[in-house]
């Protein structure tokens, strides 16, 4: 009786199972029915549908979250558990996940809390090359690896900073902001731009993507000034004519735009403030690309006032993106996006398969293409 028993509990299991993993690959259920038959048969069903190593993506299913649609690359070789499914089922995936996947400034924290949920956790593998967002020292202690994407974000966010100086200068957001909501037919002289070719571009922050702009603005005729921890005489001056100053406040007073691609840290917080303001040009450009808290954005606010400056063109603020009423906003010199650099379908392709083999190469031991050291 007991064995005739345990046959059909085992057969029914089977039946479920093929039903749910039907189902699942064919994506005819929903998240939530999903969920719902995880809860329902937790335990009959919840290692076979799970067979492949879990990764916990914290923004993936997000409104908005646009990595939704490079899933499939993700699919092949992992069960994602969305961050509100994990918040909503804690006990069922905590120790089923061996990586998280983190795409820039997150919403999500890896905080002690997380870290200690997840007992299985391998690597926390970061979408991007900044990872001031993560402390990992604290990661680290937990013997859990942190990987970035370096090399594959250079031009897409070497071509923000283009895109935001030439739309700057040329009074690109403006322009079309008259043409559809022109009160008037001519477009103010006021409003008269600036030229990009033959100005004087500070970049501030020569590393990858630095050298990215300055190859660019070599396009551009442009005169090249840059401000480094170290000189970068072989690659970067030979190759692109650009000139090092060994002083921030050099390149300041001689730029007509300072582009700033610094990665944060504690030395480069607010790094350009209400000092700095006062040593630009009343007719320069400051453009960030690189994390909103480099810049003192109060300060900005105040420069901008006094017109300390000509015009701010920001793919980074704090927070992001900034509250409606930020009266950065309401500058008609001043342009914000909402954190662009990457967005493109071809970056954040080749950025999702590069987080692929980062959490692939720490979940089986092997070597790992791109692990940040503390
Ligand atoms: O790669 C990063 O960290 C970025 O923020 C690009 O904009």
């Amino acid at each position: 009786m007991t064995s005739r028993l345990v046959q059909a509990t085992s057969r029914f299991r089977s039946s479920v199972t093929q039903v749910v993993r039907k189902n699942i690959s064919n994506k005819r259920f929903k998240d939530e029915h999903i969920s719902l038959l995880l809860c329902l048969h937790h335990g009959l069903i919840f290692s076979q549908v799970m067979e492949k190593p879990c990764i916990l993506a914290t923004t993936l299913g997000a409104p908005g979250g646009i990595y939704k649609c490079f899933e499939p690359c993700i699919e092949k070789h992992f069960t994602i558990i969305p961050y509100e499914r994990f918040v909503q089922m804690k006990e069922d995936f905590a120790d089923k996940i061996q990586a998280v996947f983190v795409w820039g400034p997150d919403a999500i924290k890896v905080d002690q809390n997380l870290l200690q949920s997840l007992p299985k956790l391998k690597a926390v593998v970061n979408g991007g090359v900044g990872v001031d967002h993560l402390d990992i020292p604290l990661i680290n202690s937990f013997g859990v690896k942190v990987t970035n994407t370096p090399g594959v974000v250079d031009n897409a966010t070497a071509d923000i900073g283009m895109s935001l100086m030439l739309a700057s200068a040329r009074k690109i957001v403006e322009g079309h902001n008259f043409s559809k909501f022109r009160e008037s037919d001519y477009f103010p002289k006021s409003s008269l731009g600036t030229d990009v070719s033959g100005a004087t571009l500070g970049i501030i922050g020569m590393g990858r993507i630095g050298y990215k702009i300055a190859k660019r603005a070599q396009g551009f005729e442009m005169k090249i000034l840059y401000h480094n921890r170290n000189r970068r005489p072989e690659s970067e001056e030979r190759a692109v004519g650009a000139t090092y100053c060994a002083s921030l406040k050099e390149l300041l007073q001689r730029s007509d735009f300072v582009m700033v691609v610094v990665s944060l840290s504690p030395e480069t917080r607010k790094l350009i403030g209400a000092k700095e303001f006062a040593m630009m040009k009343p007719n320069s450009t400051l453009i960030n690309i690189s994390r909103g808290l480099v810049v003192d954005q109060d300060a900005l606010v105040d420069a901008l006032q006094k017109k300390m400056i000509r015009a701010a063109a920001l793919d980074v603020t704090y927070p992001e993106p900034l509250p409606r009423d930020h009266p950065l906003l309401s500058f008609p010199n001043v342009i914000v996006l909402p954190h662009l650099g990457t967005h493109t379908v071809e970056t954040t392709q080749i950025m999702v398969e590069r987080m692929v083999t980062n959490a692939l190469a720490a979940i089986t031991g092997g070597q790992l293409p791109d692990e940040v050291e503390a």
